[in-house]
């Protein structure tokens, strides 16, 4: 439609600008890749040094970069957008969102998030299954979510299997009145057993408290996490953190990515740089609001406890930001340019 000549596909992330051979993308490479899970480009942590990437945008005489991937890859794409408009150069950057965590602000959902959600339910009921089977059988179910509950959140209201969802925005305690342990003791002895979903990032302070050495990180400078559900499992544990990552996307969200992909392109080629195919690239993170009423519904479905009242929880995390100098609603928006 556009007479476009050449498709580069650049392997292996951000490093791979530099490091790494970039591969045709010729409709017979691209025909059946909708169908299998995976990337078949390949991904990394780490690796941005914004002027060797451009250096190599420049040099091989790229005009268009198509950048996918969650909050982390778009302000990466934000740095690449400014580089190379401080070069003057004529590319246009389209950061299309892409993460199962759903933590990209403004889009309401990102490609893939659905597909996890559906996938998250396989464990879920294999839990339920297996918890039901054992007296005082308790199915642990951890799955991806390392600030933002939102697969979490989703696969419980879906499922209404699950006595106990624990996401990173709802904090909780557990020994004492009120606690995580009171409520499993009380489920277990009206039910005869139950189902915790946890998402990997929740707990995470009760975790550093008891097992220490928190300041590791991965090549992307995110913070590596103790293993909650490890932690946390009691007789069962299921674990399909990677597994509903790994599958094909179901239909809606093939049909979402395909809307994402021409609005990309249309974008591009009608003279638009710097933009994604949400309304804006943001460098916030999107979060669970447990003020709001999707969490209040959750509560309401599990009729597990608010463990610390989502208020005191808010005020503090705003005192927090407040005394960092820092606005979590402050967004850097990449500019449209015509
Ligand atoms: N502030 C930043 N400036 C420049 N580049 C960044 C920045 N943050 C992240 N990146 C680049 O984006 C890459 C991907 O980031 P990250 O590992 O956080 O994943 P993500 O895109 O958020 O996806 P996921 O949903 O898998 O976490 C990093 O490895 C780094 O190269
Ligand atoms: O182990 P890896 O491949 O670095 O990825 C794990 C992370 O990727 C995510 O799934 C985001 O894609 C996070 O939820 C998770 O913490």
């Amino acid at each position: 439609m556009y007479g476009v000549s050449s498709v580069l596909g650049i392997e292996g992330g951000y490093r791979g600008f530099y490091a790494r051979n970039t591969i045709p993308l010729t409709p017979k490479v691209v025909n059946d890749i909708h169908k299998r899970g995976g990337t078949i480009l390949g991904t990394s942590r780490g690796g941005h040094i914004t002027s060797k990437i451009v250096d190599s945008i420049e040099d091989r005489g790229i005009n268009q970069v198509y950048i996918i991937g969650g909050d982390g890859t778009q302000k990466g794409a934000a740095v690449i957008f400014e580089e190379i408009r401080k070069r003057g150069l004529k590319v246009a950057v389209v950061g299309i969102p892409k993460t199962i965590d759903n933590d990209i602000p403004v889009i309401d959902k990102s490609f893939g998030f659905d597909t996890a959600v559906e996938e998250a339910q396989r464990s879920i009921n294999a839990a339920h299954v297996e918890s039901e089977s054992i007296e005082n059988g308790i199915g642990v179910v951890k799955l991806m979510g390392r600030h933002s509950g939102f697969i979490a959140m989703y696969a419980t209201l879906a499922s209404r299997d699950v006595d106990c969802c624990l996401i990173p925005e709802s904090p909780f305690y557990l020994e004492g009145p009120g606690g995580l342990f009171e409520y499993i003791e009380k489920r277990l002895k009206e039910n005869g057993h139950m189902v915790i979903v946890i998402a990997e990032g929740a707990g995470q302070e009760l975790l550093s408290k008891i097992m220490r050495k928190m300041d590791e990180a991965d090549a992307s400078g995110n913070k590596l996490l103790q293993d909650v559900g490890l932690w946390i499992s009691h007789r069962i544990k299921v674990d399909p953190t990677y597994m509903i990552r790994a599958i094909p996307s179901n239909a809606s969200d093939n049909v979402y990515c395909t809307l994402l992909a021409h609005s990309a392109i249309h974008g591009a080629m009608a003279g638009y740089t710097g933009f994604t195919v949400g309304p804006r690239i943001t460098e916030r993170q999107n979060k669970v609001v447990i003020t709001d009423r999707m969490w209040a519904r959750l509560l309401s479905s599990t009729n597990q406890p608010s463990f610390v009242d989502p208020k005191l929880v808010v005020a503090e995390k705003e005192r927090e930001l407040q005394s960092n100098g820092a606005n979590e609603n402050n967004q850097v928006t990449m500019t449209q340019t015509k």
